[in-house]
């Protein structure tokens, strides 16, 4: 790339002046907090943690970095978005897990639960290969979007309906890699 086309190129890191705005600041103090109540509820175990890829890489990696604990992971990818704003109402499951959960402490990790779908799957899916628990672990919440209810344990934010981006969640796949989250009018 020339040095011309690189100081050309848009920022990407302004935020939209929709009604859903959470600064990195606000994020790292609330994945703070919820990373000590999972270390006090995981006392004398050792919770194994999956990530839901795409969306909850960096939620992910800043809530282990958090953890302070001993724990394991693994990362499985469910998509039903693609690039729209609605979801298809369908889960596909991209890539499965690398480990047996069997009598595992296990903690969903999701960057939101939107409808619900999603979540209730992956839920339902993972039940089925007998765990010894399993909670949800989820940054954001739109309630008022949701058609199947799920249980979330440990809960970063409540957002009104508003389609959000940053932080790994997308816009028709770019902006993952923002440190913020933000949404537009
Ligand atoms: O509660 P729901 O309505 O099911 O929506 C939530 C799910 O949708 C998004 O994933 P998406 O399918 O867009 O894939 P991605 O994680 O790769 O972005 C998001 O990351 C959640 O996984
Ligand atoms: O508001 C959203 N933004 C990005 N991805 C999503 N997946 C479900 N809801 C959203
Ligand atoms: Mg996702």
């Amino acid at each position: 790339m020339s040095a011309a086309s690189g100081s050309t190129s848009p920022s990407r890191l302004a935020p939209g002046s929709g009604p859903v705005q959470i600064t990195s600041e606000q994020i790292q103090a609330r994945v703070t907090e919820l990373a000590a109540r999972i270390r006090q509820d995981y006392a004398g175990r050792e919770p194994h943690l999956i990530c839901v890829l795409n969306g909850a890489f960096m939620f992910h990696a800043d809530l282990v970095r958090a953890l302070d604990m001993p724990c394991t992971m693994d990362f499985l990818q469910a998509s039903s978005y693609g690039n729209a704003k609605q979801s298809s109402g369908e889960v596909r499951l991209v890539k499965d897990l690398q480990f047996p959960i069997s009598d595992r402490h296990v903690i969903l990790v999701e960057d939101i639960v939107d409808t619900g779908i999603t979540m209730n799957y992956l839920l339902h899916y993972l039940e089925g290969r007998g765990p010894a628990t399993i909670k949800i672990a989820a940054l954001l919440s739109k309630p008022s979007r949701r058609k199947v209810e799920v249980p979330v344990e440990y809960l970063g934010f409540t957002i009104p309906d508003a389609f959000v981006y940053g932080y790994g969640l997308d816009r028709s796949q770019y902006d993952r890699n923002l440190p913020f989250i933000t949404s537009q009018e």
